[in-house]
């Protein structure tokens, strides 16, 4: 089989770099060690995540399905397109400047996602009523759409914070 230049091999190493107007955003220093479910494994098999903020502050995200993420043959595990949707829309709420959790994450899915392929995640805040912070996403390469999301995030209260 032929890979195209958007797939790659297990091990390999994978482009994850940016749009020419974003800069890194280091999520980590931002939330500590919270994202290791879909972000702690920069070299391994399951998600490779970089994200990166735009001119205007929106986060997005360049993620690698690795093989670990299959669900149907060849194709993403719907629970893995929401993992990563969780994590990037609630985190795109946190780099805003509001601590969250995610109350609700509403994802339709529009094509199956081949795995070992390098995917955007790109995101907005939306709107903020009070403690309820709405942020949408969309997840594709090119022109194909994978999934978009509307995630609605609450903040969380001060005796909760930790
Ligand atoms: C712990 C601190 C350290 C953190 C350290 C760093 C963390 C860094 C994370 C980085 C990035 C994140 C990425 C992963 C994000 C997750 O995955 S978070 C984990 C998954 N989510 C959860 O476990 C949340 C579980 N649910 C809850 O804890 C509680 O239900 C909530 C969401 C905090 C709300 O409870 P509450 O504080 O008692 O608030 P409540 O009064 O019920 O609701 C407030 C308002 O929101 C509305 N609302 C609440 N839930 C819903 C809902 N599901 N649908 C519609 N409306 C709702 C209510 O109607 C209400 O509206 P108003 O009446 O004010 O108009």
């Amino acid at each position: 089989m032929t890979a195209s230049s958007e797939e790659h091999a297990a091990g390999a190493a994978v482009d994850l770099s940016g749009a020419p107007d974003w800069t890194l955003f280091d999520a980590p220093s931002l939330v500590g060690d919270s994202l290791r479910f879909v972000s702690g494994q920069p070299d391994g098999d399951r998600f490779r995540v970089r994200y990166f903020r735009d001119a205007e502050q929106h986060l997005h995200a360049r993620i690698w399905f690795g093989p670990e993420t299959e669900g149907p043959p060849g194709h993403a595990h719907g629970g893995a397109v929401a993992a990563v949707m969780d994590e990037g829309l609630g985190l795109a709420a946190w780099a805003a400047g509001y601590a969250i959790v995610v109350g609700n994450l509403n994802i339709s899915f529009r094509a199956m996602l081949p795995i070992q392929k390098v995917v955007t995640l790109e995101s907005r805040v939306v709107s903020v009523e009070g403690r309820k912070i709405m942020v949408h996403g969309r997840l594709f390469c090119g022109d194909t759409l994978f999934a978009e999301g509307q995630c609605l995030c609450i903040t969380i209260k001060k005796e909760n914070q930790s």
